[in-house]
């Protein structure tokens, strides 16, 4: 299941974070975190360690995206890398790869999601899609600044060359409480068919009855 969350960062945040980000001294190559194979094809910046500032705002959008409803139901975070803030000026691109199966930090995450949350207005970049290589095509993503795309870590994917302007985003990567991408989708479904049930008639028996099966296969299905 791929989903793009909408308003994950409101614009006043936006518009500070970008600030903070416009300075060229905090970005280092790119290639330093790929694995050998991702470095052949990956042309990018990245603002990592920066400055105690940085790393507040590393925290905050961290915290940002773990607080998202949407990102709740849909992720079921166990846990998660730090966000990395990443710069892709005119020529650069990150050509396709896959994401390393585990990640390290203070603690390994078993990548399960990876996630872009797009900091730049569209408008202000050409270039720089992200865009996920299916058996089933291709999908090409540039989201408004402040929404995310979430999408299988398992999918080979690659981001567009930046023609003009730059492209500015917030990466990450998680690792679900459930693992198994199908199960996961089926709570999703469930929990959100129950919400919608809820608006249109309140508690009702049926609300009940789904919300238990959805309590009993979080049972089944959660490791933690
Ligand atoms: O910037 C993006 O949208 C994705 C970057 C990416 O694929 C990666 O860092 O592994
Ligand atoms: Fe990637």
């Amino acid at each position: 299941m791929i989903l793009c969350i909408a308003d994950v960062l409101d614009s006043p945040t936006l518009t500070a974070l970008r600030n903070e980000l416009a300075t060229d001294e905090l970005y280092v190559d790119g290639r330093k975190t790929a694995g050998w194979h991702a470095r052949e094809v990956k042309r990018n910046e990245q603002a990592d360690a920066g400055s105690a500032e940085v790393q507040r705002w590393r925290e905050r959008v961290g915290e940002c995206i773990r607080r998202h409803p949407l990102f709740q139901m849909a992720a079921r975070p166990a846990r998660m890398t730090p966000v990395r803030f990443s710069r892709y000026q005119q020529g650069m691109h990150y050509g396709n790869h896959v994401d390393d199966p585990v990640m390290g930090g203070e603690q390994s995450v078993r990548t399960d999601l990876s996630f872009t949350l797009f900091l730049e207005s569209p408008e202000t970049y050409d270039g720089g899609e992200l865009v996920t290589d299916t058996t089933a095509g291709e999908q090409r993503y540039k989201l408004p600044a402040g929404s995310m795309i979430l999408y299988p870590s398992s999918t080979l994917h690659r981001v567009e060359p930046v023609t003009r302007g730059q492209r500015l985003a917030a990466i990450g990567w998680v690792q679900s409480q459930v693992r198994d991408p199908g199960a996961r989708e089926i709570l999703f479904d469930l929990d959100t068919a129950r919400r919608q049930l809820f608006e249109r008639e309140g508690k009702s028996r049926e609300f009940d009855l789904i919300s238990k099966s959805l309590a009993n296969l979080q049972r089944l299905w959660i490791e933690i």
